[in-house]
């Protein structure tokens, strides 16, 4: 249906205003991790492949990094294996190993990347083990509680941290104008598998391609203070300080931990994003509603 002539006008001035945003970006690298409690229904999973087309089609070079906590936890509970966590790790057994691969790897992944493709864009789906993108070692995990004297290492299974990001791979798709989805799957010099939180391999990725921005896209308004405020500029002692009081808690902790690794290694701005908005992408980069929590480089000295 055709627009009426104020809608029409509209349009045009709405595109206009994000000319001077879009300018900012053009030609920098923006990663996006799209977590599994985003993916909450298909018109907002449409409208965020909808935005990763868009950014490619202004000249800016989206990578995304998705995760699927949920979806791996419906295949878990339908196959009557129990999973649990600790600092917002998933234990991972073999089985569970199994599981996280075919759901992360096949369904999250391949839907994101025909979503993306539908919408007329060209996205190609990875994992951590196509031409070793993301070499990967096994997570040593410190565990305390406060009846405990001292912290305890405890082994969590499969679970890997990112060593080494093969960003060659990465430039040869972003330079044929391809999309780069990645499933948060990591592999070692033996060819063995680690389930890695996606937040975690985000980071890593954001800092190997040294992105303009890490956009973390997440199922709630930002980091959150006790009484559900909104929080943002942080220094370091302020997020120790979010710890140590219970603050920041489960799947919060490795997307902090994540975001102000990355500023201090590079990357030069990281947001906290409320990905249950739709367009949420869009409303960051192109708009003055600078949504969620921001971590910056310049409040990290303390
Ligand atoms: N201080 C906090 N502010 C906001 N969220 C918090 C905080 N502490 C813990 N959380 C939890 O972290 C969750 C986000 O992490 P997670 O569930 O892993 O999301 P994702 O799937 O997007 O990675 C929130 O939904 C919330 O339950
Ligand atoms: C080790 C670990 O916890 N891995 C995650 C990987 C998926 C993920 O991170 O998904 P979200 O971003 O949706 O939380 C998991 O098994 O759930």
């Amino acid at each position: 249906m055709p627009l009426s002539r104020d809608a029409a006008l509209n349009v045009a001035k709405v595109l206009s205003e994000a000319m001077p945003y879009i300018q900012n970006y053009v030609g920098k690298t923006i990663v996006v991790k799209y977590g599994g409690n985003a993916m909450i229904d298909e018109t907002l999973k449409n409208a965020f492949a909808r935005d990763i087309v868009m950014l490619k089609l202004v000249g800016i070079n989206p990578v995304v990094v998705h995760g699927g906590g949920p979806q791996i936890g419906e295949l878990l509970e339908k196959l009557k294996i129990e999973s649990h966590f600790i600092n917002g790790m998933r234990v991972t057994d073999s089985a569970t190993m199994d599981v996280v691969e075919m759901v992360l790897g096949g369904q999250v992944n391949k839907d994101i990347v025909n979503l993306i493709n539908t919408n007329g864009g060209r996205a190609i789906g990875l994992t951590g083990k196509d031409a070793r993108l993301i070499m990967a070692k096994k997570m040593k995990v410190t565990h305390k509680t406060p009846d405990m004297e001292a912290p305890e290492i405890i082994d969590i299974g499969h679970v890997g941290s990112v060593e080494r990001i093969n960003r060659e791979l990465l430039d040869l798709l972003v330079a044929s104008d391809i999309i780069p989805v990645i499933a948060p799957i990591g592999v070692d010099e033996e060819g063995n598998s680690y389930n890695i939180n996606a937040d975690l391999v985000a980071g890593k990725v954001a800092e190997a391609l040294d992105a303009e921005k890490l956009l973390l896209l997440t199922n709630i308004a930002g980091l959150l203070d006790k009484q559900g405020k909104v929080l943002t500029g942080l220094s370091l002692a302020d997020v120790d300080a979010l710890i140590a009081d219970g603050t920041i808690t489960g799947g919060m902790l490795p997307k902090i931990d994540c975001a102000l690794e990355a500023v201090r290694n590079g990357v030069k701005r990281a947001h906290i994003i409320d990905g249950r908005v739709a367009h949420a992408t869009m409303l960051e980069l192109f708009t003055n509603e600078g949504v969620g929590t921001l971590i910056t480089n310049e409040k990290l000295k303390a």
